[in-house]
C-alpha cells in the first residue's frame, strides 16, 4: 500500500491547478443513464472515485470513453468522459462495486426514472457517520416508487414509471437531493423539493440536466422545481471546479506561510471557508484566473467554526481547518453539525503534538507552535490531507500510511504540493 512521506517547514509558494469536483463529477456520470445518447464531461479529475464509478456504470452496460490529453493541453487537464448509456443491460449495482463509495448508490435514481426498476446494495463510502439512505428512499417513495429491503439490496420498483410529487426533506441532504432531481427530471408531471442542499455541485447537475432537455429551475436554492420529461438527450457539460480541494490548499498555505494562486477556483464557491481563512490572518484575493492566499510575517489566529450546508463552513473542510488551528496562537473551536463520526483525525493529529479534547460535538484545540512529524495513519478522505497538512508544517519526517484514501478525492496531491517547494513524495509499494 502506497505512503506519503513529508518533510515539514518549507512555505508554499506558487500556483495550484484546482481540478473539476469529486462531488461533481460523480454525479454527472450518474446522469449519463438518464439518456441513451451520449453525454460528453470536461474537466473530470482522474480519482479513484471517478475509475470506480466507470467500473459501477460499466457493469450496467453503460460505454465509457476517456479522451486522453489533447496537444495543447495543460499537464494538469482533466479528462474528458464520453458516456453512451444506450443500453442498460443489468439494473443491479452490486455490493462489491457499490460498497466502496457512498455516490455510488444514487444511480438508483436514473435506473428508476429509465428502467422503472432497480436493485442497488446500500452504499459504503467515508466511515465518517451513520450515513442511512432513508431520506433517498422517501424521495423515491414520493414519486411512486415501491421500495424494499431485501438481504442488503434496496429494491426499488415503479412498473408505470415515476410521477412527479411533493418532496420535503426533514433535513439537508446533498444525495437526496441529487436523487430527487435525476428521479423527478423523467417523472411525470412537475415534482417540487423544498429544504433542497444548495451546494454548488447541485446546480452543477441540474445545469447538465437542463441542457439534456430537462426543465429544472431553482436549483442552489432551497426549493427546486422540476417538470418532468419523456426523454432526456445527450449534451456536452464542463464540471466545475472543486471547492473543497481549492479550500484544502488555501488551509496548506495559511498553515505553512508563503504566498499561493490557486488556478481556476471559484471565490463564490467557498465564501465562508475564504473568510474564516481571513480571520484566521491568511490575506486572500481573487480575479478572473482564480484565488491568491498569502500568508508572511504573522501568525495564526485561532477561529470559532461550525459546519453548516452550504453557503455555511463546509464539513469537507472541517479536518484541515482543525489541522490549521493546531499551530494557531491560542485556543479554538470547532463544532461539526453534519456527522456524528467525523473527528477521526483528533487522535492522528495528536501524534504531531497537537493538543485537542472533544466535547460532543464540539472540538477545543489549544495551538501550539510545537509540532513534531510522526508516523500517522489516514483514516477517511478529508482527514487523510489534515495529516498531510500537519506534516507540511511540522519540523522533521511524517509518513502517512494508507494513502488509499487521498486518492479517493485528491488529483496528484503530491505534484501539485511539490511545485510550489513542499518536500513530499509518495512511497510505491
Ligand atoms: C459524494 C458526495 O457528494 N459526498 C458529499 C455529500 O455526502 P452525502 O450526500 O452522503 O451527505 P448528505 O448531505 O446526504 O448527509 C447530510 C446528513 O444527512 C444525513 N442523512 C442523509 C441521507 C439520508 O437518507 N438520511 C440521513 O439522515 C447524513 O447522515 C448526514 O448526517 O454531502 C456531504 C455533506 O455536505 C459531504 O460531506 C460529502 O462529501
Ligand atoms: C465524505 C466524502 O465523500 P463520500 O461522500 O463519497 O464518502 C467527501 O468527499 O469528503
Amino acid at each position: 500500500m502506497d505512503r506519503i512521506r513529508i518533510v515539514g517547514g518549507n512555505p508554499l509558494h506558487g500556483t495550484i491547478p484546482i481540478s473539476g469536483a469529486k462531488n461533481a463529477a460523480l454525479p454527472l456520470m450518474i446522469a449519463g443513464l438518464l439518456t441513451p445518447e451520449t453525454l460528453i464531461l470536461d474537466n473530470v479529475p482522474r480519482l479513484a472515485d471517478v475509475a470506480q464509478l466507470q467500473r459501477i456504470l460499466g457493469n450496467h452496460g453503460v460505454d465509457i470513453m476517456s479522451v486522453g490529453k489533447r496537444p495543447g493541453d495543460g499537464q494538469y487537464q482533466g479528462q474528458t468522459l464520453q458516456i453512451s448509456a444506450a443500453d442498460i443491460i443489468d439494473t443491479t449495482a452490486p455490493y462489491e462495486l457499490v460498497s466502496r463509495m457512498r455516490a455510488s448508490f444514487w444511480v438508483i435514481a436514473p435506473l428508476l426514472a429509465r428502467m422503472h426498476e432497480a436493485r442497488v446494495s446500500l452504499p459504503g463510502g467515508c466511515a465518517i457517520g451513520t450515513r442511512p439512505v432513508d431520506l433517498l428512499i422517501m424521495a423515491l417513495e414520493k414519486l411512486g416508487a415501491s421500495i424494499d429491503i431485501d438481504a442488503g439490496y434496496v429494491v426499488a420498483k415503479a412498473p408505470g414509471g415515476l410521477r412527479g410529487g411533493t418532496i420535503d426533506f426533514p433535513k439537508v441532504t446533498v444525495g437526496g437531493t441529487h436523487v430527487a432531481v435525476m428521479a423527478a427530471a423523467l417523472a411525470k408531471g412537475t415534482t417540487v423539493i423544498t429544504n433542497a442542499a444548495c451546494e454548488p455541485e447541485i446546480s452543477d447537475l441540474a445545469d447538465c440536466l437542463n441542457k439534456m432537455g430537462a426543465r429544472i429551475s431553482g436549483a442552489g436554492t432551497p426549493r427546486i422545481e422540476i417538470e418532468g420529461v419523456a426523454s432526456l438527450h445527450g449534451a456536452r457539460h464542463t464540471v466545475l471546479p472543486d471547492r473543497i480541494e481549492a479550500g484544502t490548499y488555501a488551509i496548506a498555505t495559511a498553515m505553512t506561510g508563503g504566498d499561493v494562486r490557486l488556478a481556476g477556483a471559484r471565490p463564490e464557491l467557498l465564501q465562508s471557508a475564504l473568510d474564516v481563512l481571513t480571520e484566521a490572518g491568511a490575506e486572500i484575493s481573487s480575479d478572473a484566473e482564480g484565488i491568491r492566499v498569502v500568508r508572511n510575517g504573522h501568525g495564526i489566529r485561532p477561529v470559532q467554526v461550525t459546519t453548516a450546508p452550504f453557503p455555511g463552513f463546509p464539513t469537507d473542510l472541517q479536518a484541515q481547518l482543525m489541522a490549521l488551528m493546531v499551530r494557531a496562537q491560542g485556543a479554538s473551536a470547532i463544532t461539526e453539525t453534519i456527522f456524528e463520526n467525523r473527528f477521526m483525525h483528533v487522535q492522528e493529529l495528536a501524534r504531531f503534538g497537537a493538543r485537542i479534547s472533544l466535547d460532543g460535538e464540539t472540538a477545543r484545540i489549544e495551538g501550539t507552535s510545537n509540532l513534531r512529524g510522526a508516523p500517522v495513519m489516514a483514516t477517511d478522505l478529508r482527514a487523510s490531507v489534515s495529516l498531510v497538512i500537519a506534516g507540511l508544517a511540522a519540523e522533521g519526517e511524517t509518513m502517512i500510511n494508507r494513502v488509499y484514501h487521498l486518492d479517493r478525492g485528491f488529483e496528484r496531491l503530491e505534484d501539485k504540493l511539490k511545485a510550489c517547494g513542499a518536500t513530499i513524495e509518495r512511497i510505491r509499494e
